[in-house]
């Protein structure tokens, strides 16, 4: 035999009214909502009267506090009796909802159970009604519904002249503060300011014209004034710019406003959503792509979804479909922004470059107007990658902000220009141009590779330098480095210590090895012997007065301490780590050259 659930209607009415909300607060924009969509289905019934005259007319609704007592009058539908037993008393059950269970998109409420909510802030619900309804023998008697947060209810006649709905709720202790007269004309405003309807909160009136991005203005400037000031009202500041948005299908518009100050990309991009002019959220996620962390939004949408608790929108493919509309105007925006306003662009580009950086890893139109326009750091000065590939056709780039400091004096002076892509986005910017312009041919600078653009010294000189080379690659032979002498610029570059990065996976092993106890020093130590027996370079440069200077020595010992010394300065100059060896040699090395400067020879009457 088939059995019903059992309903305990005290949990039930607990669990809807304590825990589908997160703030008591919205009590008052259920009631609004309901008030609202009363005038709806009244204007629908007007339209529908068989006289078929009836102007649209604007519903009023009135918000009275007085008495220890809330009050929301509206002037709609009105509900029979008949009607409250099965409308107001059944939860779950909605008057919104077509005879296929769809939401219809003319009402703001849909679920049957917003008026739950009120129980958040009065023990007692008391609705007084006459329906709007034609009737035989003119129109349906008033009654009075009161509905107890304990599941219970009850239905008696009522006296009320006009078709309408009163809803009364009293305090309960502790919720008064919510229904103070402040707070309730705060939380009117809040949720109701844009509704269109005639609501006053005990006299004063909370609507006005309507959302602002809709409103006829005198011209343009006169309209970007008044948007302005919106944007200080909701978000306290002064928009960068506006962009209008427009998505049919979602029955959405509204307006972007673009930050005047960076914010870091990982911030939350809260937009404020209208859905039927009745405010969602003050800070719903989710509505635009992640990209597009630099605007804040207004909109109003018709046909996408709250969550029951309607704080949220309900994720599904017209949302979907609208987050993309919404990434595409912004993107668009930005673009006309640099083909009509090149130094705003600029100015754009100061404040939110690693958003836009960011959106060109997936979208080419952005790729081309960082291309343009941003601004990265090369061996010839700021510039732009598209200006740097015209005039360096074989550029390089390197990944790390060290690395590019180490060598792009070096680097530009033998010609090989060099870029930045030490910042984050950067190198997979540059790996991703070949995506939007085929030449691009920016390879990664190998630093070894370096020497092969260092001149030579001639064979005589080389010769010549032998004993000093022998004796200075003894000097830095522990220290697993190669001593070559070659001709470059900067002429004021003593030294020069170059690694590929199989030579500085090499170091860290080895450093790694001597770390590690004796089972990981063999895994270790197996690991190093694939790998190729490439090792860094101490480059001396032979143009260097110093570096000839020391070339030219013939002290044994000084040789040592000068080119220690030198390989010491190259490490730090170049950023390089320092291994406890590096710094020990570095440490001696300072020493020794101390020791040898404050030397003071024998005075000759001791001998
Ligand atoms: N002021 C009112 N005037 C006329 N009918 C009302 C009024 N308030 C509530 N009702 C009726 O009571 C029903 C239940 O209201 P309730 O607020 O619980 O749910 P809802 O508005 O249908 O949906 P939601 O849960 O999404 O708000 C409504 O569908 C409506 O028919």
């Amino acid at each position: 035999m088939e059995q019903a659930f059992q309903v305990d209607l005290r949990g039930v009415v607990d669990l809807l009214s304590r825990h589908l909300y997160s703030s008591p607060r919205v009590y008052l924009r259920e009631l609004l909502q309901n008030a609202v969509d009363a005038g709806t289905a009244r204007a629908a019934l007007d339209g529908a009267s068989p006289d078929g005259a009836s102007p649209a007319r604007r519903a009023r609704v009135r918000i009275e506090t007085g008495g220890g007592a809330l009050r929301v009058h509206d002037d709609g539908i009105g509900l029979t009796e008949d009607e409250v037993h099965r409308l107001l008393a059944t939860i779950g059950r909605s008057s919104k909802r077509d005879e296929l269970g769809f939401a219809r998109s003319d009402f703001l409420g849909q679920f049957g159970i917003g008026l739950l909510s009120a129980f958040l802030v009065a023990d007692e619900i008391e609705v007084v009604t006459r329906s709007a309804r034609p009737a035989d023998g003119g129109g349906h008697p008033a009654v009075r519904w009161t509905g107890h947060a304990s599941g219970h209810y009850r239905v008696e006649p009522a006296e009320r002249a006009e078709p309408g709905t009163t809803v009364t709720l009293r305090p309960r202790p502790g919720a008064s503060d919510l229904m103070a007269p402040a707070t309730v004309v705060d939380l009117a405003r809040t949720y109701g300011g844009l509704l269109p309807v005639d609501l006053t909160v005990d006299g004063t009136p909370i609507t006005g014209d309507g959302p602002p991005w809709r409103a006829a203005y005198p011209d343009p400037a006169g309209r970007r004034r008044a948007l302005d000031a919106y944007c200080r009202e909701v978000f306290g500041f002064e928009p960068f710019d506006v962009i209008d948005l427009h998505v049919p299908e979602a029955g959405l518009d509204g307006v972007a406003f673009v930050l005047p100050q960076a914010v870091p990309p990982t911030a939350r991009g809260a937009h404020r959503v209208y859905l039927r002019r009745m405010l969602l959220a003050e800070n719903v996620e989710g509505l635009l792509p992640d990209w597009a962390f630099f605007v804040r939004c207004v909109v109003d949408a018709g046909e996408l979804r709250p969550t029951a608790g309607r704080e949220a929108l309900f994720e599904d493919e017209l949302l979907d479909a609208t987050r993309r509309q919404l990434g595409e105007r912004v993107r668009q925006w930005l673009v006309a922004l640099a083909e009509t306003d090149p130094s705003r662009m600029r100015a754009f580009l100061r404040l939110h470059q690693l958003g836009v950086k960011a959106m060109a890893l997936h979208d080419d139109d952005m790729l081309r107007i960082v291309d343009r326009w941003l601004e990265f750091e090369t061996s010839a000065g700021p510039m732009t990658l598209n200006e740097f590939r015209r005039r360096h056709p074989d550029a390089r780039y390197v990944t790390g902000v060290d690395e590019f400091r180490r060598l792009s004096a070096v680097s530009g002076a033998q010609g090989v220009g060099l870029v930045n892509g030490g910042y984050v986005h950067d190198t997979e910017i540059i790996e991703r141009l070949p995506a939007i312009d085929p030449d691009a041919r920016m390879r990664r600078l190998e630093p070894a590779e370096l020497t092969t653009h260092f001149g030579v010294v001639d064979p005589d000189t080389e010769l010549r330098l032998r004993p000093f080379l022998a004796a200075a690659q003894r000097a830095v032979e522990r220290l697993g480095c190669e001593v070559v002498v070659r001709d470059f610029d900067p002429v004021s570059l003593p030294a020069l210590y170059l690694t590929s990065r199989a030579a500085r996976h090499r170091a860290e092993l080895e450093e790694a090895r001597e770390l590690a106890g004796d089972l990981w020093s063999d895994v270790l130590g197996a690991l190093g012997a694939t790998a190729p027996a490439e090792r860094p370079q101490l480059v001396l440069n032979h143009r260097n007065p110093l570096a000839r200077r020391i070339a030219a020595l013939t002290d044994a010992d000084l040789v040592e301490v000068a080119v220690q010394a030198l390989y010491g300065q190259a490490l730090l100059l170049g950023h390089h780590p320092l291994r406890p060896a590096d710094s020990a040699v570095l440490n001696r090395s300072f020493l020794g050259l101390l020791d040898w400067a404050v030397h003071t020879p024998t005075p000759e009457a001791d001998l």
